[in-house]
């Protein structure tokens, strides 16, 4: 596991788009896991200054992301959907065809995640995951007490989470209590992953995923088992760290 420190999330951004840009260039046609949340978006900006400066060409790239609400369709601004085609895929050459997201308004929970495994297969794999972290250490929408083997699967949002995503909605009862996320082994099969975490609320769970036992308790600390995790943090995020 590399750790990489950066004074603060400009350059946290900066770095992590390095990465992300280093990947498209060295393989024109590769699969990059993407993810929301608000510490990617900085990521997703500087990718997208390259590409205006004509320093990148994603139109062969494929992408699968994370997770998405159940019940919510692309049209809908708080879905994941949305939030990807608004901060990155609008914005770039990307084939939005070869752009994938669990589909939210499928009500048959087994089918839709069933059928995103499959597209993950079809696609050849995740080349490099971009991964966020959430307060509780959960990963994509894996919250504590996932089971490490699972694939995508169909999950109740927990409390904390609710209630930390609530920001993006109008009110608390419009958060969606499910959603499909790709399970911790899908993520762990990615051949290389990338967190970006910031901010020193977050930095308790830095320590506790990365310092502390391997446990599903902390979602992420399964990360410390794969042999290829950069994590690009801001000073703040890790504070913590000894
Ligand atoms: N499903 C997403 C996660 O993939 C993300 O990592 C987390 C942290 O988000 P933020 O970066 O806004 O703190 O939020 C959501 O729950």
């Amino acid at each position: 596991m590399v750790i990489y420190r950066a004074s603060d999330y400009a350059s946290m951004s900066r770095k992590a788009a390095n990465i992300i840009s280093a990947q498209v260039i060295m393989k024109p046609d590769c699969v990059l896991g993407l993810a929301t949340g608000s510490t990617p978006i900085g990521t997703y900006k500087q990718l997208i200054e390259w590409y205006n400066k004509g320093d990148l060409d994603f139109s062969r790239v494929t992408s699968v992301n994370l997770d998405e609400y159940k019940g919510l369709s692309g049209d809908n601004e708080q879905s994941y959907r949305y939030f990807m085609n608004h901060n990155f895929f609008d914005h770039i050459n990307i084939n939005k065809s070869r752009t994938f997201v669990p589909d939210g308004t499928d009500p048959d929970s087994e089918h839709a995640c069933a059928r995103y495994n499959e597209i993950i297969r079809e696609v050849g794999g995740i080349d490099l995951q971009l991964l966020g972290l959430g307060h509780n250490g959960h990963i994509g929408f894996n919250e504590p007490g996932s089971a490490f083997e699972k694939e995508t699967h169909c999950v109740d949002l927990t409390e904390r989470t609710i209630e930390a995503n609530k920001r993006f909605f109008e009110k608390e009862e419009d958060v969606p209590r499910q959603a499909y996320t790709m399970g911790i082994k899908t993520i762990m099969q990615a051949k290389k992953i990338l967190l970006v975490v910031s901010g020193e609320d977050k930095a308790e769970i830095v320590k506790t995923a990365f310092q502390g036992p391997v446990t599903p308790a902390v979602p992420a600390s399964i990360l410390q088992l794969h042999n290829d995790v950069t994590i690009v943090a801001d000073e703040a995020a890790l504070s913590k760290m000894e």
